[in-house]
């Protein structure tokens, strides 16, 4: 799969600001995929293996998946021939199910520090657990109750929300590579004394995160409503829970990102002469 970022000049893939624009372009990926996706109800049975058991047939999985696992997976088997997980900034929920591409690999420069952070099951338990049941969450209108109709639209619409949740905070990666880059000594210390809290307050951002927010609330009005129709009509008719979308970035996606940057640079020393 092709990348967004421009990965083939490391000092632009390490410039802060460009990273901050690729997540901040990112922001619009997700509130459209969510807006998508709640247009279904929460249909829990799609995250249930025993309400709904998919035989997975491939030995590297559980007998009886999830609906949304099966397709996730399958999704992941099917993107890894075309060497999606080749990028740097892809990561796989299901990485026992990836193939070997069918196309030649492409040779990325080496931007990251080598890393084994991968964050994907914890985004997928909240996703599941916090943001999809705000955000299905019925505001103002009747219960929709399950529509069995419409597992399959649901669970596309959910793979689509996390893999692009998956890449925003994944991009820690980036962004702590180059503010290590900026500040090496002090991250080394850091580093060296295994002082996560300390590495936490340092790559934290308090002004740049509530920039985040205020934008977000923002987008998830706009995108939410539609500009031919009156604020009054509007207002009834929003298409996401704004606060859920500011929640999932407060509650998930900001805390998320940082567990990955202090973690990225947990391991940043290893073979080097730092280490
Ligand atoms: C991503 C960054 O690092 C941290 C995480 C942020 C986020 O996830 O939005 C914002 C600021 C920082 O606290 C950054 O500095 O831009």
């Amino acid at each position: 799969m092709d990348t967004a970022l421009d990965l083939s000049n490391p000092e632009g893939a390490l410039d802060l600001d460009n990273i901050r624009f690729q997540l901040i372009r990112l922001e619009d990926t997700i509130t459209f995929h969510l807006i998508e996706r709640v247009q279904f109800p929460l249909n829990a049975a799609i995250y249930d293996p025993d309400k709904l058991p998919i035989p997975s047939y491939n030995l590297a999985l559980p007998p009886n998946l999830s609906l949304a696992d099966y397709m996730l997976s399958e999704t992941e088997r099917l993107h890894s021939l075309v060497r999606r997980y080749d990028a740097p900034d892809e990561h796989p929920f299901f990485p026992q199910v990836l193939q070997r591409p069918i196309m030649q690999p492409i040779k990325y420069p080496t931007i990251l520090h080598p890393n084994n952070v991968n964050v994907n099951s914890t985004i997928k338990d909240k996703y599941i657990t916090e943001i999809l049941p705000e955000a299905c969450r019925d505001f103002g209108r009747t219960d929709r109750g399950e529509t069995k109709e419409n597992y399959g639209s649901a669970a596309c619409c959910d793979i689509a929300c996390l893999q692009a949740l998956s890449r925003r905070i994944h991009f820690g990666k980036f962004v702590a590579e180059s503010k290590f880059r900026k500040e090496t000594e002090r991250f080394v210390k850091l580093i060296k004394a295994v002082d996560r809290q300390g590495i936490d307050e340092a790559i934290t951002n308090a002004a740049v995160e509530k920039k985040v927010l205020e934008r977000l609330r923002l987008k998830a009005k706009t995108y939410g409503t539609d500009p031919s129709l009156s604020a009054a009509v509007n207002d009834r008719k929003e298409k996401i829970n704004i606060e859920a979308v500011v929640k999932m970035y407060a509650q998930v996606v900001i805390p998320l990102t940082k567990v990955v940057e202090v973690e990225y640079l947990i391991q940043r020393l290893k073979g080097t002469e730092w280490e």
